[in-house]
């Protein structure tokens, strides 16, 4: 048995001055009982927490270091800038590398704007869609997560579905009134809404794989209804790419598609573990960003050089091949579960698109959040402690996504594959 003492200890100090004893929700193992543990350090794919427990990472911060935990590049590339000073808050070269970086792997973001934060980069995106169309409304997807401004918190995935909220206290009614929301991979219901509100809808954000009810691909007929349909009304349409940007694949869900948005939003991987997020699109549309428009945008910490530097060293590493890799070993890694649970005939339903992977015990087929929601999370809760003692950390939430990095090997995945084995039939003997 794992010994997670210092852990507990730490939480409980921390519990006293931080409500719930974290700064973001998920990360408190709330809703599958148990301590969150506390982390000391972390290299490639493993994570050791202040106990000493060693386990494979599938969270890797939430998506952000596919190239592993302290990677030498990004580590010596940030030691190096961090002697020059931390932040001038006046521009540097650095913010236009990466954003060209980006713009060549991304090319419908003709123009774009660094901030910190997904959240930002989602907020800010949809402040412009609104000054950009003059309309109020907006439609996202129930269960969906694009962040924690006000007007996305409505029907949303992650931490809101963990813990059961719809629509956050303190959200302006006003603001969750012009939030409508449909069904993801519904185009009937889409369909629907626009031939009845089309012209008062600045636009459409949607995960177009979503991550944050477990990793459900948006199909191809629902995202190009979503395209033909805006266009039609001249509503905006916003790939939220925060968790799929240089994760589904090296150019996104929109270069796995070929379908392209007018704006897109990026964080996670494009930060290589350094707060960043990026909102941009065409450049028509961009323009209107103050100071060369009107519409408001700014941050002190915005194209921050360390966060900066950190991009820039993460993204000058990608390539193709990788991604073929570490698709192989999610599919070969998930086809054993597979295995696992038809032994064990447990319903099991597994998903992933790239290097993003989850999987529902749940009869399936898994589509939409309704269809998230028959799985079976009490079991998830167990499954997941023990999957924990066998040291692999993965996401503790049913609505939340894993990840792989380039630095998992085959040896973890079959090492992994053993431990689901395991974990499930310790689980059902509980
Ligand atoms: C799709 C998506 N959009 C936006 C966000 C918000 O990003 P951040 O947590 O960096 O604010 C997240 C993750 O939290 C996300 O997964
Ligand atoms: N699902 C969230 C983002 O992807 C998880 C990160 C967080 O909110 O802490």
């Amino acid at each position: 048995m794992k010994d997670y003492t210092k852990s507990k200890a730490a939480f409980v100090e921390a519990s006293k001055i931080m409500p719930g004893g974290v700064n973001s929700p998920v990360r408190a193992f709330k809703n599958v009982g148990g301590d969150p543990l506390f982390i000391d350090h972390a290299k490639g794919d493993h994570i050791y927490d202040i106990d000493g427990n060693k386990y494979i990472d599938y969270v890797l911060s939430w998506g952000p270091l596919i190239l592993g935990h302290a990677e030498d590049n990004v580590v010596s590339a940030l030691q190096k800038a961090v002697e020059k000073g931390t932040s001038y808050g006046a521009p540097t070269p650095l913010e236009t590398t990466l954003a060209e970086m980006v713009q060549k792997l991304v090319p419908s973001m003709e123009m774009m704007r660094m901030v910190s934060s997904g959240t930002e980069a989602t907020m800010s995106a949809i402040r412009l869609a609104r000054g950009w169309t003059g309309r109020d409304k907006i439609v996202k997807f129930i269960g969906n997560y694009h962040g924690h401004s006000d007007s996305l918190l409505v029907d949303a995935g992650s931490g809101m579905a963990t813990f059961g909220i719809n629509t956050s206290p303190g959200v302006p009614d006003p603001l969750a009134y012009d939030t409508l929301t449909v069904a993801y991979n519904d185009t009937a219901a889409i369909k629907k809404l626009f031939a009845e509100q089309g012209d008062e809808i600045a636009c459409v954000i949607v995960e177009p794989v979503a991550g944050n009810m477990g990793v459900i691909p948006g199909t191809k007929e629902f995202l190009t209804a979503l395209r033909d349909i805006t266009k039609a009304h001249g509503s905006l349409l916003i790939f939220d790419e925060v968790m799929t940007g240089f994760r589904a694949g090296l150019h996104g869900v929109q270069g796995l598609t070929g379908i392209t948005p007018d704006l897109t939003t990026l964080g996670k991987v494009v930060g290589g573990g350094l707060p960043v997020g990026v909102f941009g699109g065409r450049k028509d549309i961009m323009s209107d960003i103050t100071p060369a428009g009107k519409v408001y945008h700014a941050g002190t910490l915005s194209g921050n050089p360390l966060a900066m530097t950190a991009g820039i060293a993460t993204l000058s590493q990608l390539n193709e091949e990788m991604y073929t890799a570490m698709d192989a070993k999610v599919t070969h890694m998930l086809e054993g579960f597979k295995r696992s649970a038809d032994a064990h005939k447990v319903p099991l339903v597994v998903h992933h698109v790239g290097t993003m992977w989850s999987y529902f015990f749940n009869e399936g087929p898994v589509n939409n959040f309704d269809d998230v929601q028959k799985s079976d999370v009490k079991f998830f809760a167990k499954f997941f402690k023990q999957l924990l003692q066998n040291g692999i950390y993965t996401a503790p939430s049913q609505y939340e996504t894993n990840f792989l990095s380039v630095k998992h090997t085959d040896e973890d995945i079959d090492t992994t594959i053993a431990a689901f084995d395991d974990a499930l039939t310790k689980t059902l003997k509980a």
